[in-house]
């Protein structure tokens, strides 16, 4: 089992994949955990699973997802059996919904939160710049963005608001301090 779990939060367009595929990019001991969506597989955007609504299911019934939940319109599920490979070294970071952090917390010994923000107008201009979802889609995405800002003693809160290198060194100093 990994050393640590890390739960990556925060509205749509904030930029946990660009973040977390940069800390496993690195970080050797980063692994990205791979989630499986109902969602094309084309669509672009992470390594994902994409799977059919009866597919999903089969899987959920199966026992095959540690966390599943649903946003956007589409079923998320985060698959057990990757975790159990991660060496004892290894840091897990995986993308969630901020909806499933006290699921997360009681599924993970020592689970941590990373919590990206960034104001509406940076999001929106991202999430139109990146051109995976339609306007309505993007609308809806946006009205969602503040419905809640996760809290707690095991949360990191980070501002993706400026450049990328900015951020993952304020990530990592939060992370390991004594490594600062
Ligand atoms: N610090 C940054 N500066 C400029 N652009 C960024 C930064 N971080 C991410 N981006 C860009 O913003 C867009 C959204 O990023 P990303 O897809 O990683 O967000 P996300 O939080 O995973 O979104 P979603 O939840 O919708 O999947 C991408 O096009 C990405 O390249
Ligand atoms: O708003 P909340 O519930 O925190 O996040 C909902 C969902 O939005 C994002 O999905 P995607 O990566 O854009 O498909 C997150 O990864 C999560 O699955």
């Amino acid at each position: 089992m990994a050393a640590a779990v890390i739960g990556v939060v925060g509205p749509s367009g904030v930029g946990k994949d660009t973040v977390m595929q940069e800390m496993a990019a690195r970080n050797p001991e980063v692994v990205l955990i791979r989630r499986v969506i109902t969602r094309p597989s084309s669509a672009g955007g992470e390594a994902f699973d994409g799977v059919s609504e009866a597919e999903f299911r089969a899987m959920e019934t199966a026992g095959h997802f540690i966390l599943c939940w649903q946003a956007h319109g589409l079923s998320y599920g985060i698959p057990r059996a990757q975790f159990e490979a991660i060496g004892s070294d290894g840091v897990a970071l995986v993308n969630l919904s901020r909806a499933v952090l006290d699921t997360a917390r009681a599924r993970f010994e020592g689970f941590r939160v990373l919590s990206l923000v960034a104001p509406n107008d940076v999001l929106a201009a991202r999430l139109g710049a990146r051109g995976r979802e339609d306007a309505a889609d993007i609308s809806a995405r946006l009205e969602r963005a503040g419905y809640t800002r996760p809290t707690g003693s095991d949360v990191i809160e980070i501002s993706n608001d400026g450049d990328l290198n900015d951020t993952l060194g304020a990530i990592w100093a939060a992370l390991y301090p004594e490594s600062a």
